[in-house]
């Protein structure tokens, strides 16, 4: 018997995220090639903005997909987020050359208390939320606070990208294939603070760690590279990243609800005090994904330069959810 269909609300969708996400979604990629989807999408309201998101759908339209089995333009979250089940909220401004992302958190901030209430209101009990727009974790933060009726644990935020990105370098400086690389993470904030730690991964049973064996490469260079590359991006294409981010969008939601089969990933969650992140803090985790629900990987030890590292990137984020304090309550 054919799935019903899920309904998916994707925020920002005239965006250029959204231009590279929307049709994977609706092509399977992210739910299932055997689950169809209903595409419901928010855009600011705004003359332009709306036309534009015309233009989207009729491209979409032009797809034919087969899994496509209803699309909705929006301009009010209250009818975008109406029962659905899974929400990606991309909708907010990216920074520009210079910025860094916490540059972003007045402008942005706001967006996600509007659209945590909306959550609360009228999306499924087991909704679940990634927040791809900047800064994601303080955003998710936002919006997790702003909807007390929603479990807390449905809202995250987008480290995959990170992740992807470590994977690439890491498999480069070991000329191994991205797949055989195994039980790699990234801590804390999406921001250059973030800590990509590989000292628990492997490539075919074998320790990276040591296959690499230089703490300068680490320290000097693999973390700078994974920590600005979004900055680069920047510098290089004068836009941010937006297919690379749509593709890791995809797999965090494709991960979340089809699970990893006992592999790793990461995901940015709400801390249940795991690692000493004060609970409730959205945070990037080692996690397992079974059945809809991610597990932190946990007793995994920390040494004191792992320590240093995660303690700035958490310090970062507590400045940042001070700054907000006054949208949260
Ligand atoms: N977490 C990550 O890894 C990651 C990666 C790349 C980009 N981003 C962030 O994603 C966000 C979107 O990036 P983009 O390149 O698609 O930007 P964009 O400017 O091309 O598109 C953003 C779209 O969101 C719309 N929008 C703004 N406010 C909205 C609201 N309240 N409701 C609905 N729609 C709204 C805008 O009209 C625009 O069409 C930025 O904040 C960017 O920094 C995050
Ligand atoms: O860095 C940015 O501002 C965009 C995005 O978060 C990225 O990591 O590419």
């Amino acid at each position: 018997m054919a799935k019903a269909p899920m309904r998916v609300a994707v925020t920002g969708a005239a965006g250029q995220i959204g231009y590279s996400l929307l049709f994977r979604i609706a092509n399977g990629d992210m739910l299932g090639k055997d689950q169809p989807v209903i595409l419901q999408l928010l855009e600011i309201p705004d003359e332009k903005a709306q036309k534009a998101l015309k233009g989207v759908m009729m491209e979409i339209d032009d797809c034919a997909f087969p899994l496509l089995a209803g699309m909705s333009a929006h301009s009010d979250p209250m009818t975008a987020f109406k029962d659905i089940d899974v929400a990606l909220l991309v909708g907010a401004r990216p920074r520009g050359p210079g910025m860094e992302r916490k540059d972003l958190l007045e402008a942005n901030a706001q967006i996600f208390t509007v659209q945590g209430k909306a959550l609360d209101a009228v999306a499924s009990r087991n909704v679940k939320v990634l927040v791809v727009g900047n800064p994601a974790n303080t955003n998710a933060y936002i919006a997790m606070k702003s909807a007390p009726n929603l479990p807390a644990k449905n809202f995250t935020a987008m480290l995959r990208l990170d992740h992807n990105r470590a994977l690439s370098q890491i498999a480069a400086k070991t000329g191994k294939p991205v797949a055989s690389i195994e039980k790699l993470c990234v801590w804390g904030n999406h921001s250059p603070t973030m800590y990509a730690d590989y000292r628990f991964a492997t490539i075919d049973g074998q320790s990276v760690k040591d296959m690499i064996n230089d703490a300068a490469w680490n320290k000097d260079t693999f973390l700078p590279t994974v920590g600005k590359r979004g900055g680069a991006i920047i510098e290089a294409r004068g836009l941010s990243s937006a297919a690379s981010a749509a593709n890791a969008a995809i797999d965090h939601v494709h991960d979340w609800v089809l699970g990893t089969n006992g592999k790793w990933t990461t995901m940015g969650i709400p801390s249940d005090g795991s690692y000493d992140i004060p609970e409730g803090t959205i945070f990037g985790f080692p996690v397992t994904t079974e059945n809809g629900e991610y597990k932190i990987i946990s007793g995994l030890a920390i040494d004191e330069f792992s320590r240093e590292r995660i303690n700035v990137t958490l310090n970062e984020l507590l400045e940042e959810r001070e700054g907000v304090k006054h949208l949260v309550g």
